[in-house]
């Protein structure tokens, strides 16, 4: 086996010490155009059919694109057939160009222009590779023969486009390669283009640069980027447009700094599906834009469809952490995250700018739930448990409770090595807390305020279902309970936590009560709900109280075993 470094050589960083881009800000979108049609196509084991062009073509549309490329359809039928139903079907918007690939051969440019026949708006754009590698070894010319191919066909375009006038053209050239070609060479090849267009004297003209293989750090394709913003002839006539592939895992990054340095148009697909690695992804460009205040002018409320429309096309998934789009990119199992989320969204009024912790963006924005952002696994904390308690079922805990209640949801995690649904927790709630097993119930109470305090007369449902009465003095009700349980008992009742909750009028309950008792050894907590706030307290403190008894059964029962 073979893993040796130096097979490979760095590339060579670009000496400009005025580069212009980092202190720029992205202020608007750019233009962006959308080749999920043609790089996106061309990319895929099965690529697609007309009418799966079609759907995809029109969630373009709708979402907001107006330059999009639909094929490459001197390849290829489908992509003619389909150029050929978009113009005779008039499935175009005024506002849309449609964009279409070709060699720079001349029967292809010729096929190219046919398939366009009838277009109101159409961008021909034309390629040849302009890199080192590429000269030398797969079209064996030397630069003036590189330089020869492009200006021939930048003049063939220029010829064919002549005779179909009534459609409003632009023409595109890329330096394919382009972040691997000198970047003197590439603006050699791209101004000997322009004198051929001329679009100095009106003809729109786009420059796209492509990264086909990402082979440096951002920071460098953007020098190369400013160097033709720079120094290109007739740059205030020009589109400067970038077209970045992600195989360093930058696409959206080179893009982002290219715009910086003075790139007017990115070309990309949706999800970044595409040659290798993919293409820029449209989605993460456009929603970053989104996440720092500016409008990316597409419709991304619409993930969910253009997840599945692309998935169903490409037959590719989406990987659950893809930014913004991914099912898990909204979702925080880890319990401080899940604490500062629930934090910073009780205290989020709908209006203000957002600032919500580990949220770059509100989900709702994306048609997403606040449900999912918080799911309970085993990295998970009292503030998610508390969390999913109140969200799904609109239960609150006093913090010694939820930290209760998360230690033995942990263990449950644990134990399972997975996700605990809110479900779960909430029968963990009934099962551990509530609805305390062969536990005593109040029956009644009676209570009389005298000079010494509360006296009480309850009245206990037992745990074999027979009542019987109890007399206690306290301070309060609860003071009352407990005396009367310690003298029946013989037992010292230590309440070390309680705290009670007014529900409101739309439950059953008006009322819940958490308590903590401690007995000897023994701590036992409860929590009940009840008509009144007092009824509710001293079930609370009968359900921590009966299992305390019972605890003290099964003692000797144990020992006696
Ligand atoms: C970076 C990109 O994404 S570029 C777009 C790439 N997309 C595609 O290639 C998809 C569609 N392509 C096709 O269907 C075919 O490749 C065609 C129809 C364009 C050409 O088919 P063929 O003539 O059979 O050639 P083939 O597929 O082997 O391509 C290689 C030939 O194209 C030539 N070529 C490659 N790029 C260009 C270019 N931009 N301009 C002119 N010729 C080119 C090569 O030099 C080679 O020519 P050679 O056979 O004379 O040595
Ligand atoms: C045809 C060009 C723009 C391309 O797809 C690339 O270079 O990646
Ligand atoms: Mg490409």
């Amino acid at each position: 086996m073979s893993f040796d470094h130096r097979k490979y050589a760095p590339f060579p960083t670009i000496d400009k010490p005025d580069r212009q881009w980092p202190s720029k800000r992205i202020e608007k979108a750019p233009l962006w155009a959308a080749v999920d049609l043609r790089d996106g196509n061309q990319a895929l084991i099965k690529p697609m059919s007309v009418a799966q062009k079609k759907r995809f073509f029109k969630l373009l549309v709708e979402l907001g694109y107006k330059e999009i490329e639909v094929g490459f359809p001197s390849a290829s039928q489908i992509d003619y057939d389909f150029c050929r139903a978009l113009i005779e079907e008039d499935l175009v918007p005024d506002d849309v160009h449609i964009q279409v690939l070709s060699q720079a051969r001349q029967e292809l440019i010729e096929r190219t222009f046919e398939s366009l026949k009838g277009a109101k708006k159409a961008v021909v754009h034309i390629y040849n590779a302009t890199s080192p590698t590429f000269r030398e070894q797969v079209f064996n010319v030397d630069k003036e023969g590189c330089k020869a191919i492009a200006v021939k066909s930048a003049e063939w375009v220029r010829d064919a486009a002549a005779k179909q006038p009534d459609t409003e053209w632009s023409f595109q050239y890329s330096p394919e390669t382009f972040s691997a070609t000198e970047t003197d060479f590439a603006i050699e090849v791209i101004d000997a283009v322009n004198e051929v267009w001329r679009p100095d004297q009106g003809q729109r003209v786009i420059i796209n640069l492509p990264a086909t293989v990402e082979v440096s750090t951002p920071n460098v394709f953007a020098d190369q980027v400013e160097l033709v913003h720079e120094n290109i002839r007739y740059r205030e006539h020009v589109l400067i447009s970038v077209h970045t592939h992600d195989d360093r895992g930058c696409g959206v990054a080179a893009a982002e700094l290219a715009v910086m340095a003075g790139a007017d148009r990115v070309e990309g697909t949706l999800l970044g599906n595409g040659e290798r690695t993919g293409n820029m992804d449209l989605v993460t460009a456009g929603m970053n834009l989104y996440a720092q205040g500016i409008d990316p002018e597409i419709d991304f409320s619409r993930m969910k469809e253009i997840r599945a429309l692309v998935e169903e096309i490409t037959e590719i998934d989406t990987h659950p952490r893809h930014p913004y789009a991914g099912d898990l990119v909204f979702t925080a199992f880890s319990g401080s995250h899940q604490d500062a989320i629930r934090k910073c969204l009780a205290r989020y009024t709908p209006g203000d700018i957002w600032r919500v912790a580990y949220l770059p963006i509100d989900p709702h924005d994306l048609g997403r739930r606040y449900e999912e952002v918080v799911r309970i696994n085993s990295q998970s904390g009292k503030g998610g448990v508390a969390h999913v308690l109140e969200r799904d079922f609109g239960i609150s805990l006093p913090r010694w409770l939820q930290q209760e209640l998360a230690m033995v949801v942990q263990q449950d995690a644990e134990e399972d090595g997975g996700e605990i649904t809110g479900e779960r927790i909430h029968r963990r709630f009934n099962g551990d807390y509530l609805n305390v097993p062969a536990g005593w119930t109040l029956r009644s109470y009676d209570l009389h305020r005298a000079d010494d305090g509360v006296r009480a007369r309850i009245s206990v449902g037992d745990e074999e279902g027979a009542t019987v009465d109890v007399e206690g003095r306290g301070e309060g009700a609860m003071g009352a309970l407990v005396d009367a349980l310690n003298r029946r008992h013989g037992w010292q009742i230590r309440v070390e936590a309680f705290d009670e909750y007014s529900l409101g009028d739309n439950t059953e309950a008006n009322a819940m009560a958490c308590v903590r008792v401690q007995v000897g050894e023994q701590v036992q907590s409860a929590v009940a709900l009840a008509a009144d706030t007092t009824a509710a307290a001293l079930q609370a403190i009968l359900s921590a109280a009966g299992r305390v008894a019972a605890s003290e059964a099964e003692q000797p029962a144990r020992a006696r075993a």
